[in-house]
């Protein structure tokens, strides 16, 4: 499960029930977790992104911008749950690898073996802006440093073999120095001589998600991750072709294809009809100002389009590209190559194929078609609302999935490699 505090909508937070006061408050997230971990959720993914959405008045007047860093709230919720998966979101563009190996492998300890991390590379210049950079890295760069990011992180890890730290008051031996190895890395974005002030985690490398779907994002998944969130709004033919894409890079990197979960995002509107369900969608939709829509629509395009007129065929130039998220940029190419838009129709159908009105039972038959048709090993619920989202979703949707047997009733106590089916990879050093 995702989430931002919120919610997945740009103005989830206003929706009825919502708490938006309560966004630092532990308590807030501690209800999520265990209302995920009472549903038989795998993992709770807290995405995190290093900057205020200020480029446009209207992201600071209406957008909850404000939460709490992952690994102090991460760490805090191992001791309210004991069994799911926490994953923190890393930006490999601005951080240092060190830091990170020793962040993630600690929560590891601290969960006895219920840690991941997202890795993610920022797409935006006012992240750039927070470390001392005036533009953010450009995309393949930013891949390039998230690719060396990962084996220096993995190699630190490796640092001590299992069993090298095993203290013995007697003799006054702490380790073993031949179990140590020292990393010695120097690459194109990183020098560092290691080794990590940490044993080997629990899960000899705690788990590694990713999201992205440009071609160096999926590069990069299928060299190193292990779960990776893609778009869900796809029919299911072009879903089957992306797992299937993801499969067959994690293959073309020598590993097992079952080793790369790929989990599409889904944000379900649930209602007593499939009319009330999208009636629900309307609802939120209506929440959300014009300029807010168009002003995240100019942030995925690069350009600013407040001066464009809203109801009149839009056109726009691609050829530049995208230094942002481009996914959403070639998202909104395709869509455009397909259909004509007016700025107004592109922005609210943009922002409304992400999420998926219906009752629990078409919500339900929606997953198990993609779970049992080579299009999805899980996945990734980003609800529109919150809590009331995640709780309508745990007590309608959930018993569904359980009684056709898609979903286990209860979480086993296991680590989060176990939960998700994926094997204790060795060191690097064995
Ligand atoms: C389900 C999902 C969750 C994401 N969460 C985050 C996040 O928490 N922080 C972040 O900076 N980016 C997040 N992203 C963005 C991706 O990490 C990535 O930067 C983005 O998809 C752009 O990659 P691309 O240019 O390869 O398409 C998320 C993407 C998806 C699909």
């Amino acid at each position: 499960m995702v989430f931002y505090p919120g919610g997945e909508h740009l103005t989830s937070w206003r929706l009825p029930g919502g708490r938006p006061a309560d966004y630092v408050t532990f308590e807030y997230y501690e209800h999520f977790a265990r209302t995920a971990e009472r549903a038989g959720f795998a993992a709770l993914f807290y995405a995190d992104e290093l900057y205020v959405w200020d480029r446009f008045a209207s992201g600071v007047e209406h957008v909850a911008n404000v939460r709490p860093e992952p690994f102090g709230l991460l760490g805090a919720l191992t001791r309210s749950t004991e069994r799911i998966g926490l994953v923190a979101t890393v930006s490999t563009t601005y951080n240092e690898p060190f830091h990170t190996a020793r962040q993630v492998g600690s929560l590891d300890f601290l969960s006895s073996g219920r840690a991941g991390w997202n890795l993610v590379t920022s797409a935006s210049d006012e992240e750039a802006r927070n470390f001392g950079l005036e533009r953010n890295l450009d995309h393949a760069a930013r891949y390039r440093r998230g690719a060396e990011f990962v084996e220096v992180v993995t190699g630190l890890w490796d640092s001590w073999d299992d069993g090298a730290i095993r203290p013995d008051v007697a003799s006054g031996r702490y380790a073993d120095p031949a179990g140590l190895h020292v990393l010695g890395h120097e690459g194109e974005f990183f020098r560092v001589r290691g080794p990590l002030n940490l044993p080997r985690p629990p899960q000899g490398r705690p788990v590694l998600f990713q999201a992205g779907s440009s071609e160096d994002g999926r590069a990069l998944a299928g060299r190193y991750a292990e779960a990776v969130f893609v778009p869900g709004s796809a029919p299911l033919p072009g879903a089957q072709r992306l797992y299937e894409d993801y499969k067959q890079r994690a293959v073309a990197n020598g590993r097992a294809r079952e080793h790369l979960l790929v989990l599409p995002a889904l944000s379900p509107v649930l209602g007593e009809t499939p009319a009330r369900a999208l009636e629900k969608l309307e609802e939120i939709e209506a929440l959300t100002p014009d300029r807010l829509s168009l002003d995240w629509l100019s942030h995925h395009l690069g350009v600013d389009l407040s001066d464009r007129p809203l109801d009149e065929r839009f056109e726009f130039d691609f050829t530049g590209g995208s230094n942002q998220v481009q996914t959403v940029f070639e998202g909104v190419r395709k869509l455009m190559d397909r259909e004509r838009f007016t700025l107004r129709e592109l922005y609210r159908t943009m922002l409304r194929r992400r999420f998926l009105p219906g009752t629990p039972e078409q919500v339900a038959d929606w997953m198990t078609e993609r779970f049992t048709h080579g299009a999805a090993d899980g996945f990734t619920l980003a609800f529109s609302s919150l809590p009331a989202g995640l709780e309508e979703f745990a007590e309608t949707v959930v018993p569904l999935l359980v009684a056709r047997g898609v979903l286990a009733a209860e979480l086993p106590a296991a680590t989060l490699r176990e939960n998700l089916g994926l094997p204790v990879p060795p060191s690097r050093y064995r």
